[in-house]
């Protein structure tokens, strides 16, 4: 891990609850001031939100692909994993548009390691102002290669700490029924994925897009760290992402024409991506192959509703314990990955397939 090379904040430590321990954390205006963006770089995420947008709007034809890592947990490898996409971004940028994973805060069914942004050192140290700093850093570093980033926006106080990088977001399948993070996402200037429950259905995630496109106030933290109240435009890019639900896929055709029918029904535009992960994938990550394929052929049979993809991918397949001191180099710590030369392959398939215009 590189941690010296990030700028240390001091975090004094607090003890007011008897039952609890507290510690102070930088503030997003302290830490945006540490790692700033300059006018190039702004001018550049500017550009990515514009593209992704693009494809939403139905400007642009080419497929949303977003992929990575299940999580950071080494962000050297995270940073090797974006050197060689941004490569490849480049030779498949006419058909597709790539989009990284950079999954800072993991949603947890019971309890497990929450993701670097809570704990960098992998070993309960739970050194949140280190997370921060690190993950703020290496999201600025994937946007400067050019890569548009993505990540799931869990704890909304964390949002503001790099919400300035982000070219798209995802509410996950645990959270998209909650008001707060309709509220977060209705005034964000990303993209926003809502993926269906848990359990397969997609009204929530429907329900989320209509609450999140409406203007909101809403409770929330300001760079300074004061609580405020924020009044939101509403987010007229946002979609639906099938995940699939208790290990029962969603992508098939008939579970595809269902929710655009449920999508139209409710006054929303269809706009559909595919996560061939997760129950897509039953949970084996050498499935999302497949699942990439089959949404693909039903794009080229004419299913423009089917607007992206989401892959997980790592430099190595797999996954492995979080064992710290006995971690494989590139391989995932939560959900098992697609390794490099898979997704590689695959990707220029797709791309192929679709300039082809046929599924050969
Ligand atoms: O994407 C990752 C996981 O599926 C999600 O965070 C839930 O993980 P868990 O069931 O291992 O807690
Ligand atoms: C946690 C994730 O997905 P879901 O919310 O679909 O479980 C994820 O994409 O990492």
């Amino acid at each position: 891990m590189m941690n010296a090379q990030v700028p240390k904040v001091e975090a004094a430590i607090e003890s007011r609850h008897p039952s609890s321990r507290e510690r102070v954390l930088p503030t997003p205006a302290e830490l945006r001031q540490q790692l700033p963006l300059d006018a190039e770089l702004r001018a550049r995420i500017t550009a990515q939100r514009q593209a992704v947008r693009a494809i939403l709007d139905g400007r642009d034809d080419r497929l949303l692909v977003v992929l990575g890592p299940c999580s950071i947990h080494d962000p050297e490898a995270a940073l090797e994993y974006a050197e060689r996409l941004a490569g490849l971004a480049e030779q498949v940028a006419d058909r597709v548009q790539l989009v990284m994973r950079v999954y800072v805060e993991k949603p947890r069914t019971t309890v497990g390691w929450k993701g670097l942004a809570y704990d960098p050192h992998l070993d309960g140290s739970d050194d949140m102002a280190h997370g921060l700093a690190l993950s703020r850093r290496l999201m600025r570093d994937i946007a400067a290669l050019g890569l548009p980033v993505a990540t799931e926006l869990l704890q909304p106080m964390a949002a503001p700490y790099f919400e300035d990088l982000l070219s798209w977001a995802a509410v996950g399948a645990r959270t998209t029924e909650s008001q707060v993070h309709r509220e977060l996402a209705s005034g964000l200037e990303a993209a926003v994925g809502f993926k269906n429950a848990t359990d397969g259905g997609v009204g929530v995630a429907i329900d989320a897009m209509h609450a999140a496109a409406h203007p909101q106030s809403h409770f929330a933290m300001d760079a300074q760290g004061r609580p405020i109240m924020r009044e939101t435009q509403g987010n007229p890019h946002t979609h639906l992402v099938l995940r699939g639900g208790h290990d029962q896929p969603n992508h098939d055709t008939v579970s595809v024409a269902a929710c655009r029918r449920a999508m139209r029904e409710a006054g929303l535009e269809p706009r559909i991506m595919v996560d061939c992960s997760h129950a897509n994938s039953r949970k084996d990550h050498r499935r999302q192959s497949e699942v990439l394929l089959d949404v693909l052929a039903q794009r080229l049979r004419g299913d423009t509703s089917l607007v992206g993809v989401m892959l997980e991918g790592h430099l190595h397949e797999g996954r492995q314990p979080l064992h710290p001191g006995a971690l494989r180099y590139g391989v995932s710590i939560t959900d098992a990955c697609l390794g490099w030369e898979a997704t590689d392959d695959l990707l220029r398939r797709a791309a192929e397939r679709l300039r082809n215009g046929s599924n050969e």
